[in-house]
Formats: C-alpha cells, structure tokens, sequence
C-alpha cells in the first residue's frame, strides 16, 4: 500500500481501492462477504455509541474533549466509513452516486418551503400540509420522487 497518510481532498473511490487493497493482500476476500461486513459495520457503530454514552448532550465541535477523546472519535467513525465503503463495494453499490441520488430524493420529500425550521418526519408535513390545503401532500411528493426515479437511469435499482 501507498504510505500516504493524509490527503485533503480523500474520495470514495480511493477509499474503495484502499480497503480491496488491504484485504487482498491479507487473503480477507473470503471474509469480506456481506453480511459479516454488515456485522462489522454495526459492531463499529456500537464502538462509536460507546464514545457518546452517558456524557448527556455535548456541543458542537467538541470543545471541552481532550485531544486523544476527539483522535479516538476519529479512529471510531472511520471503521464505521471504512466497513460501509467496503460493504457498497462487495454489494457492486456505487456508494458516491447512490448518496448523491439520495439526497436529490431527500430534497423532494423535504421541500425547503414545508420544513424549514421544522425537523418533522415527511410523513407528519406530508399530512400536516393537506390538512391545510386540503390535498394530499403526500400524494404530491411521492409523484415528485417517482418522476425523479424515473427521470434517472438508475432508477431500477429502487
Ligand atoms: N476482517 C477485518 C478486520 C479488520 N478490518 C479493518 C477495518 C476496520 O477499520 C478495522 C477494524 O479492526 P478491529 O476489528 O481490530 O476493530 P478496532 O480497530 O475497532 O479495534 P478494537 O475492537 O480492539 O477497538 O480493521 C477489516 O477490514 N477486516
């Protein structure tokens, strides 16, 4: 492996390339398979909950936590990426383009005109809005997501 350690601008796809590298060379492939990666995955997720557990709230950026607290937050959410990057990639999941469709959808179900400052669940604005107007909401950005998956050629992967 390349013995670069830091990079300001890290994409998934090296992070992709990183992972397949680090198994392949240890024989892990056999292990790689998706359900342990999955396991893995929410194993990591249980050692990053471990970092925030009974600390109550904290504010943002952390700045009462001493530097090896904030090093091993950073180690944590990194196996928590690192299983995810390699799970998409076993499961042939382009992670980056499915994220970036996501958040197209995201943006559809949450119209910035019915949820701004509110942190509602789309089911709630969704009737919420047809109480108000006396249509469905719901019906409305359904057809927005389907015209959206439609109008995107990965649209059967949904
Ligand atoms: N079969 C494996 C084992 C490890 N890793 C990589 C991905 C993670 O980034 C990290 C996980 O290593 P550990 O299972 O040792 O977990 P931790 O690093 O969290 O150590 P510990 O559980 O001792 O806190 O190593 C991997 O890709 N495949």
């Amino acid at each position: 492996m390349t013995g670069v350690l830091e990079n300001g601008r890290v994409t998934l796809e090296e992070l992709k390339e990183k992972m397949a590298e680090f198994a392949r060379e240890r024989d892990w492939d056999q292990f790689h398979s998706p359900r342990n990666l999955l396991l893995a995955l929410v194993g990591e997720v249980g050692e990053l909950s471990e970092i925030f557990q009974w600390k109550g709230e904290v504010p943002r950026g952390l700045p009462d936590w001493k530097d090896e607290e904030k090093q091993h937050l950073g180690e944590e959410l990194s196996d928590v990426l690192l299983y995810l990057v390699r799970l998409s990639d076993i499961c042939g999941v382009d992670l980056g383009n499915a994220a970036l469709r996501k958040m197209e959808m995201n943006a559809i179900k949450y119209p910035v005109k019915l949820c701004k400052g509110s942190s509602k669940k789309h089911t709630q604005i969704n009737v919420d809005n047809s109480n108000v107007n006396g249509e469905s909401g719901g019906a409305a950005t359904d057809q927005g997501i389907n015209s959206y998956i439609k109008s995107t050629s990965a649209g059967d992967d949904v």
